[in-house]
């Protein structure tokens, strides 16, 4: 990982992780150089508006040390935190959420001297959600046919949704306000699934090797299709065609082939369009069950990847007779760390804090067109995301 790649042009003020099962992410507020000297403009009301950059970053889980080093180095050290000697000289709050901000509290602690303030999952994947939607402009988009589309929000017709957060399993939530939501549904098959099974089945290492075989690959090597049972015609009485998946994998069963015999790529592909397509059919039948017309995917499975997004599209699309649109969202993999993020308004003020200490206490990232900061998108590592200009208020 290069550090010329993130934000470090001045102190980091703020952290939120959300460490889950695959992926740990990073949110980080790093306040602009053109501040006043402290870092901030004092608008009255003994509040001070400070612009900066929102920045991203991710580890494997499995590697958590990286992670460790990054915020000591790159943060804790960086922000004069900590000295190189590892001691500890400042409190330096930081918000996290997903299971490892239970697994792991105990080990930042002991090495970074980080006490965890701990946000629920759910509700920071909400909260990261409404806020990239009413906040960041150009977030939301189709993905159908090869076409992308950017969706126009309007803030006064946004709920209900629902959102499929598709991370190592996948959770389905109905959002209704800020806040206000309900986790509805879920499945175990997501993309831990099809990481873990990949990695079993091509002998690849990474998801991204994973995801380079199955671009290249062909899935009806492997998949047994309508045409394959019903004599290459379609099965037009129940709307099925002849190039509809009837049953993924199918074709394996009646080869006469050992796993050997295919091709990874074609293994890779079949996996990929199985593990989305199941995806998008439940969310799909959720959305149903609480007449939902818009479903909003998440988490890092997604990776912007056009294929990925096609047939999650074409599920949610083809099971819904076109009623239910499915969107995507560009910070897709970093909604639980945003959330999180986001929770630092709800922090009680203590003055005995540096400015770059001090909690959030307003509602308080503007990132949007109606206040009078600018905010222009910033791109930063294409990996990690798209850093967002912003400006917080320290109270
Ligand atoms: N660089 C990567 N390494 C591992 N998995 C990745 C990577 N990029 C995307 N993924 C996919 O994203 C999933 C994890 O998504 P994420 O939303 O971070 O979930 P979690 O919170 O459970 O870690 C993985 O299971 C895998 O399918
Ligand atoms: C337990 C989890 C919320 C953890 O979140 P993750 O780390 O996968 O993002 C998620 O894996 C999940 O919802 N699994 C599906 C369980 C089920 O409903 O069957």
């Amino acid at each position: 990982m290069d550090p010329k790649d993130y934000c470090f042009s001045t102190q980091i003020s703020h952290l939120a992780l959300d460490i889950g099962g695959t992926l740990i992410k990073l949110v980080y507020f790093s306040p602009n150089g053109d501040n006043s000297q402290d870092g901030s403009i004092v608008v009255g009301n003994g509040c001070s508006v400070v612009k900066g950059r929102l920045c991203f970053a991710k580890f494997e889980t499995r590697k958590i040390d990286d992670c460790l080093d990054f915020i000591r180095f790159n943060i804790l050290q960086h922000s004069g935190v900590q000295h190189p000697n590892g001691t500890t000289r400042d409190k330096f709050p930081v918000k996290a959420t997903g299971g490892g901000a239970f697994k792991f509290a105990e080990l930042f602690k002991e090495k970074l001297g980080i006490v965890f303030d701990k946000e629920d999952e759910m509700h920071s994947l909400v909260s990261g959600v409404n806020f990239l939607l009413k906040t960041v402009p150009r977030e939301a988009f189709t993905y159908l046919d090869g076409q992308k589309e950017f969706v126009q929000i309007d803030h006064n017709d946004l709920y209900p949704y629902l959102l499929v957060n598709i991370g190592s399993g996948v959770s389905m939530i109905k959002v209704d306000g800020d806040g206000k939501y309900e986790r509805i549904s879920g499945t175990s098959l997501g993309g831990g699934t099809f990481l873990g099974l990949g990695k079993l089945l091509t002998k690849c290492k990474s998801f991204d090797e994973l995801l380079e075989l199955s671009h290249q690959g062909n899935n009806r090597v492997i998949d047994m299709l309508v045409g394959d049972i019903y004599g290459g015609t379609d099965y037009s009485k129940i709307g099925l065609s002849s190039t509809a998946i009837a049953s993924s994998f199918g074709k394996a069963i009646s080869d006469g082939k050992e796993l050997e015999d295919y091709q990874p790529e074609d293994v890779a592909r079949s996996l990929l369009r199985m593990i989305s397509n199941n995806i998008g059919q439940i969310a799909y039948l959720n959305a149903l069950r609480f007449g939902l017309k818009r479903i909003f995917f998440g988490g890092f499975f997604i990776r912007g990847l056009e294929y990925t997004m096609d047939t999650i599209s074409v599920a949610v699309h083809f099971w819904s007779r076109g009623e239910a649109k499915a969107m995507f969202l560009r910070h897709e993999g970093f909604l639980g760390a945003l959330g999180a993020f986001t929770s630092y308004k709800d922090q009680s003020h203590s003055n005995d804090l540096k400015p770059h200490h001090q909690a959030v206490q307003r509602a308080v990232l503007k990132c949007s067109g109606d206040d009078s900061f600018r905010h222009t998108l910033v791109a930063a590592n294409i990996n990690d995301g798209e850093a967002i200009e912003c400006s917080i208020n320290l109270v």
